[in-house]
C-alpha cells in the first residue's frame, strides 16, 4: 500500500482477523475491502495474490478442524484457480509446522518432515502440506508462478490478546499478574519472528525469483521455560511460571 502505484483488495472473512486492524486504510482511494471466505470462489482481477488465509493459532485451528483443513485445501484451490483464470503470481504462507515433530534439527527446506496424519494438529500441518502440494502441481501443469514462504512462530502489535500463542500468552499474563502457563515440560524450543521482519520476507519472496518453499523466521532458539523467564524479569518479576499439561503431539523442536 505504501508504493504509489498497489491498488489493495483484501478479503477476510474475520474468524481471527479484524476490521479494527485496517482502520487506517478504509476509505483510502487504492484500498478495497471485502468480506469473503476462501471456500467460495472469490471473482477479482489482480496481478498478485498473497494467499493467507488459515487461523495459525493452535486453540483457532483446532476449534474447528474441518473448516480448518477446508480452508487449506479448497481455500487454495480456489486461489490458485483465480492465479490461473487472470495469469497472477500467487504466495502461499505454509508453515514450519510442515516438519511436524522433526527429527532433524534445525530444519532445512530440504527436510520432509515427521507429521502425525490423523492428530488433532492434522488439519493444519497436513492441510498446509496439501496446500504446498497443490501449489506445486498448478506450477507444474499450468505454469503458474508460485512462491511458498513456511512460517516460523510469529508475534507482534495487533495480535488478538487472546490468539493463544505463546508470545502473547505470556505476555497478557504477566500484565493481568497471572502465571504465566508453561506446558509441560517447557524444554520444548521454538524460533520468533517479529511480525515487520515476517512481512519484509514475504513481499521479498513475492517479488524474487525463488518459487520457495523458503523457511522464514529467525535462528534464535528459545525452550518455553527461557521464554517465561525473560517475560517475567521484563514485565513482571513477581509474577509465577505454573508448569501445565501440554495438548497433543506439540513439536519439541522447531528452527529454521
Ligand atoms: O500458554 C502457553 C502456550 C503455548 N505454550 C507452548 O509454546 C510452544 C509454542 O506454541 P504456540 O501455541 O505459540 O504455537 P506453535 O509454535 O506450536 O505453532 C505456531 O508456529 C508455527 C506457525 O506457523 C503456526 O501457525 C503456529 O501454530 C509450544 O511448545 C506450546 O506447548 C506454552 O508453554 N504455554
Amino acid at each position: 500500500m505504501e508504493n504509489e502505484k498497489n491498488e489493495v483488495i483484501v478479503a477476510d472473512n474475520y474468524f481471527t482477523g479484524c476490521k479494527d486492524n485496517l482502520r487506517k486504510w478504509i476509505g483510502h482511494p487504492r484500498f478495497e475491502l471485502i468480506r469473503h471466505d476462501v471456500t467460495e470462489p472469490l471473482l477479482v482481477e489482480v496481478d498478485q495474490i498473497y494467499h493467507l488465509a488459515c487461523p495459525a493459532s493452535p486453540i483457532f485451528y483446532k476449534y474447528n478442524p474441518v473448516k480448518t483443513i477446508k480452508t487449506n485445501v479448497i481455500g487454495t484451490l480456489n486461489m490458485l484457480g483465480l492465479a490461473k483464470r487472470v495469469g497472477a503470481r500467487i504466495l502461499l504462507t505454509s508453515t514450519s509446522e510442515v516438519y511436524g515433530d522433526p527429527l532433524v534439527h534445525p530444519q532445512p527446506e530440504s527436510y520432509w518432515g515427521n507429521v502425525n496424519p490423523i492428530g488433532v494438529r492434522s488439519c493444519y500441518d497436513e492441510g498446509k502440506r496439501v496446500a504446498e502440494t497443490l501449489m506445486f502441481d498448478y506450477h507444474r501443469q499450468h505454469g503458474i508462478e508460485i512462491r511458498i514462504a513456511r512460517i516460523f512462530n510469529t508475534y507482534g502489535p495487533r495480535m488478538n490478546i487472546d490468539d493463544g500463542r505463546v508470545v502473547s500468552n505470556f505476555i497478557a499474563q504477566a500484565l493481568r499478574g497471572e502465571p504465566l502457563t508453561v506446558q509441560k515440560p517447557g524444554t520444548q524450543t521454538r524460533s520468533f519472528c517479529y511480525v515487520s521482519d515476517m512481512v519484509d520476507g514475504l513481499i521479498r519472496l513475492m517479488e524474487g525469483e525463488n518459487t520457495g518453499p523458503i523457511n522464514i523466521g529467525n535462528p534464535g532458539e528459545f525452550t518455553m521455560t527461557e521464554l517465561a523467564e525473560t517475560v517475567k524479569e521484563l514485565i513482571n518479576p513477581g509474577v509465577e511460571i505454573n508448569m501445565v499439561e501440554n495438548t497433543p503431539d506439540d513439536p519439541r523442536q522447531r528452527k529454521p
